[in-house]
């Protein structure tokens, strides 16, 4: 397990797509900011980067989507996807579990990061101020779970600890998945029985790894 206790589960939250409606904010400054010009509708969107599908409809249109999301108060501004808020404060109570923000800023992070922590305090409080970690790099976090609407994720550790659990957003829900590769439709869906899965399927790794480390890890030796 990741968690520095042997019991205790570590979770990883993104969360643009996850906690925060990054895509329905987008869409809402877009209109309200260039109208008339054409536009993605949330039922049409494609692959994780929204500016690419802008792109790909017109040159021009990749900046201009861009210039939404990077303006001030974009990302103080956004939603809460529903469920995100009530979900996050029932698993920073749960026994023997740490639940961390993960997220990556913008390289334009002028307003992003500000905006992302007082996003946090505003909306889950303090404690989850002290949880929020920013990096541009998911793989060198050590945790058991990451829950990420990003359908591949990509860094300098080639084996990351952690399970990704796909959390389904409008441009990832048309991927099939491989197995084993899990999905969280919702914060509806049973993400508890992700959590306590995970926190299982960690023990009895351990359980099995003390068994080959004192000798006993014959197959039939296991009690
Ligand atoms: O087209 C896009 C869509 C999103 N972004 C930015 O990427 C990160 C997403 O962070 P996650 O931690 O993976 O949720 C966020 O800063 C978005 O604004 C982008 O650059 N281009
Ligand atoms: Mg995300």
């Amino acid at each position: 397990m990741a968690g520095s206790a042997a019991s205790r589960l570590r979770v990883l939250v993104d969360m643009d797509g996850v906690l925060a409606d990054f895509e329905g904010g987008v869409l809402r400054a877009f209109l309200a900011r260039y109208p008339g010009e054409p536009h993605v509708e949330l039922a049409e969107r494609r692959g994780f980067s929204v500016r690419e599908q802008y792109r790909r409809l017109r040159e021009d249109l990749g900046a201009k989507v861009a210039s939404v999301y990077e303006s001030p108060g974009f990302f103080l501004g956004l939603e809460p996807i529903p469920g995100a808020i009530e979900a996050m404060q029932e698993m920073i109570h749960m026994q023997d579990t740490e639940v961390f923000i993960c997220t990556s800023p913008l390289l334009k992070y002028e307003h992003c990061i500000l905006e992302k922590y007082s996003w946090v305090e505003k909306h889950l409080g303090p404690e989850f101020v002290e949880r929020l970690i920013l990096t541009r790099d998911k793989t060198i976090v050590s945790a058991d779970l990451l829950f990420d609407d990003k359908d591949t994720i990509k860094g300098a550790e080639p084996k990351p600890s952690w399970e990704h659990i796909l959390f389904t957003c409008c441009h990832n829900k048309h991927l099939e998945l491989q197995t084993p590769r899990r999905r969280l439709q919702s914060w509806a869906d049973d993400w508890r029985g992700i959590v306590e899965s995970k926190r299982r399927s960690d023990a009895e790794k351990e359980c099995y790894a003390s068994l080959i480390a004192n000798g006993n890890g014959q197959v039939g030796n296991w009690q």
